[in-house]
């Protein structure tokens, strides 16, 4: 049987999925010692590779990996034809509203919102019947209302560290974030046996952890 293709994010989800893989029996020894490695094909049950989120869903949308282990945060962003099969319970967060003190969520002029997710952020708008002006961010949202780019941000909020030391309150809050195992339709069929094992292994292992 060929091995399983696996797409990780890399970064935070990486650091707090590895343990996870290793409870679950899965050698992640290369990994670990990766330097700029990117690519883990040496071990015959388990392939690996490292991309960012949304690079993930790509991979597996165009069939290039069996696997992805993602945020609930990109699925929700961007369009995917995947199955989400586990619930891994770490990345936990959630999205806020946030803004200066001063912000009035019941101003007449039409807001003008920063985030990394515009996706997200039109929905929630949408879904509370107003219409705001969205402005994609790449990173450091936080900035946005501080100087004066936006009247607020939606973004995620783990610890609430970067808004408290920003100086922004959360105004709404919004949908909670963990990381997501996800899986491709096809790869489901042709590896349904090994899919299923690598899931019963995961669920042992969050039990463990929790
Ligand atoms: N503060 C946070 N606490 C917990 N989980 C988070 C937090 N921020 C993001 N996440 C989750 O971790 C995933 C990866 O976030 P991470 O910040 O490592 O990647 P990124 O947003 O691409 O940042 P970078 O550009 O710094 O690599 C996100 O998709 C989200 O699910
Ligand atoms: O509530 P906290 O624990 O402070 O975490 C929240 C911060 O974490 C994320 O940013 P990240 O570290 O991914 O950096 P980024 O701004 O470059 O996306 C998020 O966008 C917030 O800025």
């Amino acid at each position: 049987m060929s091995a399983l293709k696996i797409a990780l994010t890399k970064g935070r989800t990486e650091k707090q999925v590895l343990p996870l893989l290793e409870a679950s029996g899965i050698d992640c020894t290369a990994i670990r010692n990766k330097q700029r490695r990117l690519i883990f094909n040496d071990l015959p049950d388990y392939h690996f590779i490292l991309a960012k989120g949304p690079d993930v869903l790509t991979y597996l949308n165009r069939g290039a990996m069996d696997i992805g282990i993602v945020g609930s945060d990109i699925l929700e962003e961007q369009h995917n034809e995947q199955y989400e099969m586990l619930d891994l319970q770490t990345g936990k967060c959630h999205f806020v509203l946030a803004s200066t003190p001063n912000f009035d969520p019941y101003q007449v002029k039409r807001k003008i919102i920063a985030t990394k997710y515009p996706n997200i952020t039109q929905r929630y708008f949408r879904s509370i019947g107003e219409d705001v002006e969205i402005i994609k961010i790449e990173g450091s949202v936080e900035l946005a209302p501080l100087v004066g780019l936006a009247d607020a941000i939606v973004d995620i909020v783990e610890t609430g560290t970067t808004l408290k030391e920003n100086n922004l309150q959360v105004f709404a809050t919004l949908q909670s974030v963990s990381t997501r195992l996800v899986v491709n339709r096809l790869a489901l069929k042709q590896h349904q046996n090994a899919i299923q094992q690598l899931i019963t292994n995961l669920q042992q292992a969050i039990q463990t952890e929790v």
